[in-house]
């Protein structure tokens, strides 16, 4: 039997892998025996409805959260096994760009981008500067370095966030919402980015993202979380034709299906003191 190829989620060693996942807050069960993998070099977006898990699974991706059991993988190793030098040497291998755009607002972009380096590496300010350039250039704002966060724009700034983010040459890079208050342009700009990098880069992308067209053109393999487990998955093309309700009503923006529009209430006549069938 040939093995599945290895952007498959059935390839043999992936970049992560949730083994049996449970977790959530206190004593709160929000993600319930997840499985899940991560191929290598593939972008992977996580969608599904508002509150289902999908910021708790990059949570425990970068260990800010660890699980109540089961294991998270990255890179083959258990993260639960490493001690703080072993935790602080995986996060370095990962970009996370949780509040997508939420920079220094004191540094210009140059030394925003320039931080990660300065912090966590002992190399020359001359070679500092060629890489900041570098990161810049490979998101359109090589010209803008002197400028600071507040004179650029909100699509800008994602930009810039992001060259910080791949200013230490990361293996994943984990989006929380990026295309969230852009306008189409901007977002547009934003998805080929994150596509471009990925392929260019050879780095391992998770998207976690509500907008449907921006995200299924740049994705390689969609996961919908929903009520803490993984509901349905597949390749984009896959999701669209799904018969699944609740993938139909989120692809196809329904407002009313398996997630209702309506949250739980009196009927109508009694909360409006109406007699009858009226509804
Ligand atoms: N720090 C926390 N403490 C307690 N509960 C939390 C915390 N963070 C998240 N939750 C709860 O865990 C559940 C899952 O949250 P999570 O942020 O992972 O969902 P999500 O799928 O990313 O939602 P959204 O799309 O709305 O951002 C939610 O019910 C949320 O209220």
């Amino acid at each position: 039997m040939s093995s599945p190829p290895v952007d498959s989620p059935d390839a043999p060693n992936p970049l992560i892998e949730l083994r049996n996942v449970t977790c959530g807050y206190g004593d709160r069960v929000v993600l319930e025996n997840v499985n899940l993998t991560v191929p290598r070099g593939k972008v992977l977006a996580l969608m599904g409805t508002s509150g289902g898990g999908k910021t708790t699974v990059l949570r425990l991706v970068g260990r800010l959260l660890a699980p109540m059991s089961g294991q998270v993988m990255f890179d083959g190793v258990d993260l639960a096994t490493l001690d703080t030098d072993g935790l602080y040497a995986a996060r370095r291998r990962m970009g996370m760009l949780f509040q997508f755009g939420a920079l220094f607002t004191d540094l210009s972009v140059f030394d925003n981008v320039a931080f990660p380096l300065r912090e966590h590496t002992n190399l020359s300010e001359a070679m500092v500067h060629d890489l900041v350039l570098m990161k810049l250039n490979a998101v359109g704002l090589r010209g803008a370095r002197d400028l600071l966060p507040s004179q650029v724009s909100g699509g800008m700034a994602r930009r810039v966030a992001l060259a910080r983010a791949i200013a230490l040459d990361p293996e994943l890079i984990m989006y929380d919402e990026p295309f969230a208050g852009l306008d189409p342009i901007s977002m547009s700009v934003a998805a080929t980015l994150i596509r471009d990098l990925n392929r260019a880069l050879g780095i391992t992308s998770i998207v976690v993202s509500h907008d449907v067209d921006e995200t299924f053109l740049i994705a390689d393999h969609v996961v919908f979380v929903a009520n803490g487990r993984i509901v349905a998955q597949g390749s984009p093309e896959e999701m669209r034709a799904s018969t699944d309700p609740l993938v139909q009503q989120f692809v196809g923006g329904q407002p009313d299906g398996p997630v209702r529009f309506h949250y739980p209430a009196a009927p109508l006549e009694q909360d409006f003191g109406v007699g009858g069938g009226a509804r």
